[in-house]
């Protein structure tokens, strides 16, 4: 049936919630904590039809009971997920301080979703937290998980966001918000690493078996499931950071317990796009030292997917010593499937249809050359693409005209003609990222003016990140030069 047809038939959830039928230590039963006026910021017209959800009915008010955690809808089984994680590299209990599974919806054709309430009151696992988000950070999370997934990148999805009409406290009054998140699932390395902690071998067991039937079944035919769920997450750990990699994306907070087993983009916290090129861009306040930088990410990915290996040791081997041989086996792949996989999206990138030894330091040299030149990432890129380069500096600059004569030198040595490559580049290098000072534009105007229209029109264009739009040329532009570098924050 068509969204349009279905006002008068209900919201059209059909829930089936696997999780909460686990042991009950996996999670506590609660309700959301209900807010006093909530209204709708922003709701998700396509994302609800691509659930099969009766978008019209969600629109309006029922969607702004269900989003807040007002109302329950039918079929929903509210729970609180534990976990754990290490955080900045130190291990800590944590759990849903701040959401609240609905429950998981399976959409017209078959795929399971979980649908969750962040930002929706206390829980037992909020310890000194208030249990509330702020809308900025809210809208923020939309923006952001929307571009990535027109970007063609694994995340997380946001339905919907409504404010609380209840201001929540940080260093002033802010205005409260609620983001629905719509997610494969939200298995966690910290899940994993929760159970471990307790030393519930049987939970792990339980788990892997659940992760295995829900996201990757045909793994049940391994010899080894168990070891076969480690590799496959490995692997797409790997693809998602080189996919970030691709598109300048640093998540800022690649702690395990934001790491999920499904291989989706999750938690956009103090995430953020870098603009001009340098390997050691950090945007995130609280990242000091530099954890989380942007080339930094595949070695915390790889650090991430080990925690993940040792809380599987005693599923994969009954004697010690064989399961450590067989997780380290499968981590030792690591470094060979990133090159690798890193290598073919450069190649598409630099419109490379066939495979050569030196390919790599001609992608390193023009990394290199666009770091000492502070060039923007993601012009540059996309402008290589272009029959006439535009007449800037940096294109001017001798050591990338250098670059560019062996570069096109190479292209001759391939059949495909030169139109084909540029294809190649253009679908592999977004004009439309979510800039950081558009994306400021856009939460300024919702925030301090409720005026929701700038935020609107960004997310529109960034909902078709590979297409020129010439009409949208200045949501390309790099930020003005600023003083101050830009900061993000978390935990808002
Ligand atoms: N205001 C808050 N009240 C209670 N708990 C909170 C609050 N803010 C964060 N937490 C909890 O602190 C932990 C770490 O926070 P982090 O910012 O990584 O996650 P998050 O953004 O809340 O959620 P998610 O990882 O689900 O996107 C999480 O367990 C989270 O639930
Ligand atoms: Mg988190």
């Amino acid at each position: 049936m068509k969204a349009t047809d279905n006002t008068t038939t209900g919201p059209g959830w059909n829930f089936d919630n696997s999780y909460a039928r686990l042991p009950d230590y996996l999670y506590t039963r609660l309700d959301p904590t209900p807010v006093r006026a909530p209204q709708m910021a922003i709701f998700n017209s396509s994302l609800s039809d691509a659930l099969g959800l009766a978008t019209n009915t969600l629109a309006g008010d029922e969607g702004v009971a269900i989003f807040s955690g007002n109302r329950i809808p039918e079929g929903a089984q509210p729970i609180c997920q534990a976990y754990a994680g290490h955080q900045f590299g130190y291990f800590t209990m944590l759990g849903d301080g701040r959401a609240h599974l609905l429950g998981e919806h399976i959409t017209p054709t078959g795929q399971r979703f979980d649908i969750q309430l962040k930002g929706s009151g206390r829980t037992p696992f909020s310890r000194s937290g208030d249990g509330r988000a702020v809308l900025g950070p809210m809208l923020r999370e939309y923006i952001i998980s929307e571009a990535m997934h027109a970007l063609g990148i694994s995340t997380t999805r946001s339905l919907a966001v409504v404010t609380t009409g209840e201001p929540v406290y940080r260093e002033t009054p802010l205005p409260g918000a609620i983001l629905t998140r719509v997610a494969a699932s939200h298995i966690r390395v910290g899940t994993f690493e929760y159970l471990a902690a307790q030393g519930n071998r049987d939970g792990i067991r339980t788990l892997a078996e659940y992760t295995i039937h829900r996201h990757f079944p045909e793994l049940l035919q391994a010899d080894n499931p168990f070891l076969a769920l480690l590799q496959t997450v490995l692997e797409k750990q790997v693809e998602l950071v080189v996919r970030w990699l691709h598109v300048g994306f640093i998540h800022g907070v690649m702690n395990t317990d934001n790491m999920a087993l499904c291989g989706e983009s999750i938690d956009y916290g103090p995430c953020a796009f870098m603009d001009s090129y340098d390997p050691d861009t950090v945007f995130s306040s609280i990242d000091q030292d530099g954890r989380y930088a942007f080339a930094r990410q595949p070695a915390m990915a790889q650090w991430n997917v080990t925690r993940f290996a040792e809380t599987l040791l005693p599923v994969l081997h009954d004697e010690g010593e064989k399961a450590v041989e067989l997780a380290n086996r499968s981590l030792a792949t690591f470094p060979d499937i990133f090159q690798r996989l890193r290598m073919d999206g450069m190649r598409a990138k630099l419109g490379l249809f066939t495979k050569e030894d030196a390919d790599m330091s001609l992608m390193q040299d023009l990394l290199t050359c666009m770091q000492q030149n502070q060039a923007d990432y993601t012009n540059t890129l996309r402008d290589l693409a272009l029959e006439t380069l535009p007449d800037t500096p940096f294109f001017r600059e001798p050591s990338f005209t250098a670059w560019h004569q062996r570069w096109q030198t190479r292209l001759t040595r391939q059949e495909e003609p030169v139109e084909a490559s540029r294809a190649l580049m253009r679908a592999h290098n977004p004009a439309f990222i979510p800039r950081n000072h558009r994306v400021e534009e856009a939460l300024a105007a919702a925030q301090e003016r409720h005026d929701f229209t700038v935020l609107e029109k960004l997310l529109e264009v960034l909902s078709r990140p590979y297409d020129d739009q010439p009409e949208h040329a200045e949501y390309r532009q790099p930020p003005p030069p600023s003083e101050k570098p830009y900061q993000t924050f978390c935990g808002t």
